[in-house]
């Protein structure tokens, strides 16, 4: 595809609904059993070709730096700079950012001469334990593919992104048995074996309502991964799954969990209020998505979600970023335009 051509596509979120640490390896890393849920809060991403050899990025939170500070209670300021990294809403633009990562990768895996612009839109919060960093990194691989038109060379860009990072992978598409696009995955190794979750005919992914909040407290994952203490009879998500595919609600919601939430409470007892007000407001099941700090909380219907949310909302903002979201595809369509 010649470089008149820009592709737009928005790189979803994902949530831990089920997370369990057996082991410590010996290359640092932990053997992980996980299930992710994509969801409906999504980022902007749009790339294009250059002739220029190099890959640029520019990058702002959506709808604005100061809108998302003002929900956060963080101070608003005049002239805005995601590059200052002392600015709480910090977005590096250089090769610290995984599209920057991701594409050079990619340049450098096919042997691609030309280079790449790319403009990231953010609503993700980052360091949230949501993945926003790793989706816009599968993302990015997948339009490189679209503009390089190497998209069935499905091996390649798996290992393109899981020499990016851990959750990669599970951004990338994925179908399940029945054809359509997987919404959740099983992931195991350090997170880079996924397998699409087929779950039941009757479970309708768009039915289930989750509330997220996140307090402005970025939790690196490797600190936290670090802090952890491996359990002596670890948890197999395979009740977890089996309820999923059985679309037995009580059963997957009282088998959620996450190991790395007493640790991530350990580090930042904020983490440890919030989730306690996540509980009190009455939804039915809360737990720390990944490394966190963000929480989240299924609801049973989109009434009580509203409801929850806007009571939340008084109580909690300024000060915690709340949004309600349903379950998506891993890996959102992309849209090719010409420049
Ligand atoms: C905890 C999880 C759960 O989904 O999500 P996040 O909180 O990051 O969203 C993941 O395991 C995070 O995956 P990801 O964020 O891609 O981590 P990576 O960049 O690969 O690794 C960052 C650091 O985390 C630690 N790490 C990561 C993955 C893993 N299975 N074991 C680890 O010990 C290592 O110290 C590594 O250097
Ligand atoms: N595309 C990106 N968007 C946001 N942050 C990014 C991006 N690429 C790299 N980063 C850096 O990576 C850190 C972790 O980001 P993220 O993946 O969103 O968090 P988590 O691993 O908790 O899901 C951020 O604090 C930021 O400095």
């Amino acid at each position: 595809m010649s470089e008149n051509f820009v592709v737009h596509t928005r790189p979803p979120a994902k949530l831990n609904l089920f997370l369990e640490i057996p082991a410590k390896r010996d290359d640092g890393y932990h053997e992980i059993d996980t299930v992710m849920a994509a969801i409906d809060l999504c980022d902007e991403l749009q790339v294009q070709r250059t002739d220029d050899p190099t890959v640029s990025l520019q990058a702002n939170w959506l709808p604005s730096r100061n809108e998302i500070a003002r929900e956060l209670g963080l101070p608003t300021t005049e002239s805005p700079s995601l590059a200052d990294p002392e600015d709480a809403l910090f977005i590096p633009t250089d090769e610290r950012n995984l599209v920057v990562k991701a594409l050079q990768a990619f340049r450098q895996h096919f042997g691609i001469a030309s280079g790449f612009q790319a403009r990231l839109g953010k609503r993700i919060p980052a360091g949230a334990g949501m993945g926003g960093a790793s989706s816009d990194a599968a993302h990015a691989i997948s339009c490189a593919a679209q503009l390089h038109q190497v998209t069935h060379h499905h091996q390649e860009l798996h290992q393109i992104a899981a020499s990016i990072g851990s959750d990669v992978p599970f951004f990338l598409p994925m179908s399940c048995e029945n054809g359509q696009q997987a919404c959740m995955g099983w992931a195991t190794g350090r997170g880079e074996k996924v397998a699409p979750l087929a779950i039941s005919s009757d479970f309708d992914p768009s039915e289930t309502y989750l509330l997220i909040a996140y307090p402005p407290i970025p939790l690196s994952t490797a600190k936290v991964y670090s802090a952890l203490r491996i359990p002596k009879d670890p948890v197999s998500s395979a009740k977890f799954r089996q309820a999923l595919q059985s679309n037995n609600r009580e059963q997957w919601e009282s088998s959620m969990m996450n190991r790395l939430s007493e640790v991530a409470e350990e580090i930042t007892p904020q983490v440890k209020d919030l989730l306690k007000s996540l509980w009190k407001s009455g939804l039915e099941t809360c737990q720390l998505t990944g490394s966190g700090s963000a929480c989240f909380g299924v609801a049973s219907n989109f009434e009580n979600a509203s409801r929850i949310l806007n009571a939340l909302q008084s109580d909690l903002t300024p000060g915690v970023l709340l949004r309600l979201a349903r379950i998506t595809p891993t890996a959102a369509p992309i849209r090719t335009e010409r420049s």
